[in-house]
């Protein structure tokens, strides 16, 4: 349009023809940039929309994975790689839509160019133009141009790719100092929780000196790559202004020679100028699709992650669930042995051990003795390396899984809760039942808490959603743990180290009432306080990932010789008087 005017002006055409020329030119301009600003405004919309998809699948991933598989280091090498796919330069599954929106352009730029520029090159001179003349008219010189130009977006290509491929090789070298960033600014100094042993510690000279040797060292490669881009910018820049001279020379030329119109050099050196730029641009975002390949593959390896424990079809019975049930459920760990994901160390060697509904097993043995990993296992958190684990003689892969998993309620030494409301909280669900909520709250010993709390159920835990939002004592969140799982009913109750944090009285009373608690469920106990165990019908001690010693604390405190009577005289001696 700017050399239809200039063409128009040069010739003289009318003063309305012109304003024609103006009008449809601004017309067009903003139409386009208002076609531009609603597309990039869908454009944004629709990219928070992919970043929630993105994020909604890994995280969906995560919960349908196998518990193992979560530990397991793969499963990390992949998440891992995953951020810094994102991170590096937006790429991976980023990297598609910012190049198809890119690529989209120049391809326009590409055609538009092309058409506007191809009749400068069919133009030729007369026979009887003489010296420099006649050379620009020649159509070697178009050819020369065509070649130079040509080579000029090759430079441009090479100079975009090796640019990236050292920007994405420095940028691999922050992963480190990013992850430290993370790590002190999200895990420290934003975690208020932390905040009482920075104090405490007086650790705030040792993050300063570590986030001060993590900016050093991202100044570096932040230098690196500064330099790095100016090194081929030159390079590009210089060859660029050659080009440009040639193609000024050789359309201007035209231009006094009465070959092209006035206007029609502001024409043919923007199309050319477009021309390089596009298809260099584009070319280079082939490239990099091609490369990104390796990264949209990590996605679909971590998508595609197997679920590799079997998951049988058998319903689990609910004898003992019914009024009338037999309660003849029997738990049996045959020859269990097991090793963590990663681990060469057994933390169960040989376990056999039997046990039915309606019984209180109580587990006890030192830190490290293997309890909480027997629970995992029971409740199918892992398969066993070797041995089989048996509910009612039927191997417990063989059930469904999630039926299996529904008969137990467990509370583990590191349970969470969370951000929700409290009745969401114990119920673990959206829509609860307030009644059972209340009655789980109250056996669990935080009735007289909950009975000040204004929102009742509604009340929010911690202040991270909710300005009202409580905040509570390790011991009351033990109380909280504790009833969810009342709240869930389940046949199997397992606590592992349910008192801990417990004030006396809570304790007493938790125990006075277990037997009314529990009623005809199974109930197994981790505890290290000992004399919490003596009212489980039996007591199984654990040492070194093995079974030890098994009967009631009679008989094992009887036992001279063996661990039970080592550890209960440990304890007991502080209380003898
Ligand atoms: N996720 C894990 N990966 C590798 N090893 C683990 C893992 N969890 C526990 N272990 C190891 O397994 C062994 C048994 O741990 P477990 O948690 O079962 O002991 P515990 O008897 O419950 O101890 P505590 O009384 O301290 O709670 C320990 O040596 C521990 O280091």
């Amino acid at each position: 349009m700017s050399a239809l005017i200039i063409d128009g002006i040069a010739e003289g055409e009318t003063f309305r023809q012109l304003i024609t020329l103006l009008v449809i030119t601004v017309l067009s301009q903003a139409g386009s940039s208002l076609v531009i600003r609603y597309m990039t405004s869908r454009y944004n919309t629709m990219r928070l929309e992919l970043n929630y998809h993105y994020e909604m699948a890994l995280s969906l991933k995560i919960i349908e994975m196998d518990y193992a598989s979560i530990e397991d280091p793969e499963t990390h090498r992949l998440r891992q790689k995953m951020d810094e796919v994102r991170n590096l330069n937006d790429g991976g599954i980023w990297r598609l839509i910012h190049s198809f929106q890119d690529m989209t352009k120049y391809l326009f730029g590409i055609v538009f160019s092309v058409s506007l520029t191809l009749s400068l090159f069919a133009t030729h001179g007369h026979s009887d133009m003489t010296g420099i003349y006649r050379w620009v008219g020649s159509p070697y010189f178009a050819i020369l141009l065509g070649l130079g130009i040509l080579a000029n977006v090759m430079l441009g290509m090479y100079a975009n790719a090796t640019t990236s491929q050292k920007f994405l090789r420095i940028l691999s070298e922050t992963i480190q100092i990013n992850r430290l960033f993370g790590y002190y600014m999200t895990n420290y100094l934003n975690a208020y929780h932390a905040g009482k042993d920075i104090r405490i510690y007086n650790q705030q000279k040792l993050i300063a000196s570590e986030a001060r040797t993590m900016f050093d060292n991202a100044g570096v490669t932040l230098n690196k790559m500064a330099r790095n881009e100016v090194k081929y910018a030159t390079m590009t820049t210089i060859s660029t202004v050659l080009i440009s001279t040639l193609i000024y020379l050789f359309v201007g030329l035209k231009a006094l020679a009465g070959m092209i119109s006035v206007g029609a050099i502001v024409r043919y050196v923007g199309s050319i100028n477009e021309f390089t730029g596009a298809f260099t641009n584009f070319m280079s975002q082939l490239a990099l699709l091609r490369e990104n390949n390796a990264n949209l593959k990590v996605y679909f390896d971590y998508l595609a992650l197997p679920s590799q424990m079997y998951q049988g079809t058998l319903p689990v019975e609910k004898r003992a669930m019914c009024l009338d049930g037999d309660n003849e459920y029997e738990i049996e760990f045959r020859n269990v042995s097991f090793k963590y994901p990663g681990s060469e160390e057994y933390s169960l060697r040989n376990l056999s051990l039997k046990f039915r509904v309606g019984e209180r097993l109580a587990v006890v043995g030192m830190n490290g003795s293997g309890k909480t990993t027997f629970i995992k296992l029971l409740c199918r958190l892992y398969d066993p390396t070797e041995g089989d684990i048996l509910l009612n003689g039927i191997n417990i892969t063989k059930y469904q899984y999630a039926e299996y998993m529904s008969i137990f309620s467990v509370v583990f030494q590191d349970f969470k809760l969370f951000s929700f409301g409290l009745g969401q909280n114990v119920a673990a669900t959206v829509d609860y039942d307030k009644a059972s909520v209340e009655a789980a709250v109250t056996e669990a010993g935080f009735g007289e808490r909950y009975g000040q709390l204004p929102d009742g159920t509604e009340t929010y835990l911690y202040k991270d959603f909710e300005e009202r939002g409580i905040e509570l004592s390790g011991g009351e969140e033990q109380k909280l743990a504790l009833a969810r799982a009342l709240y869930k009913d389940a046949p199997f109750i397992i606590l592992d180290e349910p008192t801990a944090a417990l004030d006396p009285v809570a304790e007493f009373e938790i125990y006075s009432k277990f037997n009314e608690i529990v009623g005809g469920k199974t109930a197994i106990y981790i505890s290290h306080r000992l004399s919490s165990c003596r009212f489980c019908d039996n007591i199984a001690v654990f040492h070194e990932g093995a079974l030890v010693q098994r009967g009631s604390h009679e008989a094992l405190v009887a036992d001279a010789d063996g661990k039970y009577h080592e550890l209960w005289n440990a304890q007991a001696q502080y209380y003898v008087d």
